[in-house]
């Protein structure tokens, strides 16, 4: 199996020299050179299998020989071990038709534990065999920088920087990240918002002389592995719902285009997805683009969703390269519109494409709390906002086809929304009781590549 970039103009490389990698060195995100397939008989026999099982099947063609059989199923094994349901992705019946996928049962109580916990255990895997160290630097707003911390943290080949926007995180989040103490994971509280989190990000990764020096890595889901283990819970929840004898839906909370990027990926797999809704917040750059045909930037404006507060959604560059044919050079050539001026025009037949699979809506803060304070009497569910703006979302396309919304945090993560909204406060699991106790470890940094690039490299170990 082979990567190549969706920018087209850089090395091939293998799943491991991917996940690895992270950035591609001509800019761009990797993609498999071919999509794998699995047929109607490999999918109907996915039903009745453990979470496990079906994560093995639906990602071990992407793996290639990285991994042998026995060693990618005991990594599977234990990536998932920690998880606080049985059923790893448990999914709820809330409307007629209506599904919610709960995605929020891992360490860190968000989505994003799906991939990283397993991301964790094939770095260690492959890093150990390789004798190798790399610095893993990462953009978050919010989720991806705890998932990432308690998936790497006090592992000896690895040292860790997470990038969040200052005072743009909850409470939550933000103590998820700085009470880490292990020596190796290190929580830098950024002027700025998300944007300018990942936009520093892809800059490091762009300079060559540092990425090489320090081994640059990313966790954010520029990192194909990211979206592979993101894919598999599309499969596990279909499937419970009769695929593929017949048709499900999704609507996915959307920021940076991988959730339901993954989701993507399983329709092409073979998996009958009828749409796949994307989801936006007031920061609706993607439902405008959907819409018009144009995207175009516009200032973030903090929300009540803030893990969504997102303009520059990166993954989009992958769906765009699939829309274009697999175009690199038009790809390239967006992504410099959009970087030298905020926006580029989509065109007639690439977004004709798009939205033969993705629809889109938005929720605004009000739509957002009004269905928290909704979904808790009526839908037996106190959803976080994310997931609200979902549900809100979803109400629009309600109707024959099975509709699976997906709940990508847990709301005790966001609880002063929460009780704002719906008059309950939620709590955190015993396990992290004591959350508001513990010391915090963060240091301030500007805006600034060079230096930020001083801070990490003066912070990895010898
Ligand atoms: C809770 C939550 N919901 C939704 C999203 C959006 O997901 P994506 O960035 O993959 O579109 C994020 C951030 O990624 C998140 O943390
Ligand atoms: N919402 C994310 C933003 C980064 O997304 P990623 O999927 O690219 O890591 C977060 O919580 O950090």
């Amino acid at each position: 199996m082979q990567y190549v970039s969706t920018r087209g103009r850089a090395p091939v490389l293998s799943f491991e020299e991917a996940m690895l990698t992270g950035l591609a060195r001509d800019g761009g995100l990797y993609v498999p050179a071919e999509i794998p397939q699995m047929s109607h008989g490999d999918i109907a026999a996915l039903a009745g299998l453990s979470y496990e099982e079906i994560a093995f099947r639906v990602m071990r063609p992407f793996v290639g020989d990285t991994f042998s059989d026995d060693e990618f199923g005991g990594l599977i094994e234990a990536a998932y071990a920690g998880f606080g349901h049985a059923a790893r992705a448990p999914l709820k019946q809330v409307q007629s038709n209506h599904f919610l996928l709960e995605l929020f049962h891992g360490p860190t109580l968000a989505f994003k534990d799906f991939a990283m916990q397993l991301i964790g255990q094939m770095f260690q895997a492959a890093l150990t065999r390789r004798g190798d160290r790399v610095t893993i630097v990462g953009a978050t707003s919010g989720d991806t920088g705890s998932a990432a911390m308690e998936a790497f943290r006090g592992l000896d080949a690895v040292d860790v920087f997470i990038l969040f926007p200052h005072g743009r995180v909850s409470d939550v989040q933000r103590r998820q990240m700085t009470t880490v103490t292990e020596a190796n994971t290190h929580a830098l509280a950024l002027t700025g918002d998300f944007d300018d989190c990942q936009a520093r990000l892809k800059d490091m990764f762009n300079h060559f002389d540092f990425r090489d020096r320090v081994r640059l890595a990313g966790v954010n889901s520029i990192n194909w592995a990211r979206v592979l283990a993101q894919v598999v819970y599309f499969f596990s929840s279909a499937v419970s719902l009769g695929a593929p004898h017949r048709p499900v839906s999704f609507c996915v909370p959307t920021g940076n285009f991988g959730d339901i990027f993954a989701g993507y990926i399983a329709k092409r797999m073979g998996l009958p997805i009828d749409k796949l809704v994307i989801a936006t917040n007031q920061n609706d750059i993607l439902h405008r683009a959907m819409v018009s045909g144009g995207y175009v930037t516009e200032g973030v404006t903090p929300s009540i969703s803030p893990s969504m507060d997102i303009q520059v959604s990166s993954n989009f560059e992958r769906a765009l390269f699939e829309a274009y044919d697999r175009d690199g050079a038009a790809v390239a050539q967006l992504m410099d519109e959009l970087k030298d001026g905020g926006g580029f025009k989509i065109s007639q037949g690439a977004i004709g494409r798009l939205r033969e699979t993705f629809a889109s809506g938005r929720a605004s803060e009000n739509e957002t709390s009004a269905m928290i304070a909704r979904a808790l009497p009526e839908m037996g569910e106190l959803l976080c906002p994310h997931s609200a703006v979902g549900v809100h979302v979803a109400q629009d396309f309600l109707g024959a086809t099975p509709l699976v919304t997906l709940a990508t945090a847990h709301p005790a993560k966001f609880p002063d929304a929460v009780e704002a909204a719906s008059g309950i406060r939620p709590a955190l699991p015993a396990r992290m009781g004591d959350l508001f106790d513990r010391p915090e470890r963060v240091q301030r940094v500007e805006n600034d590549l060079a230096a930020l690039e001083k801070v990490i490299e003066g912070g990895i170990r010898p």
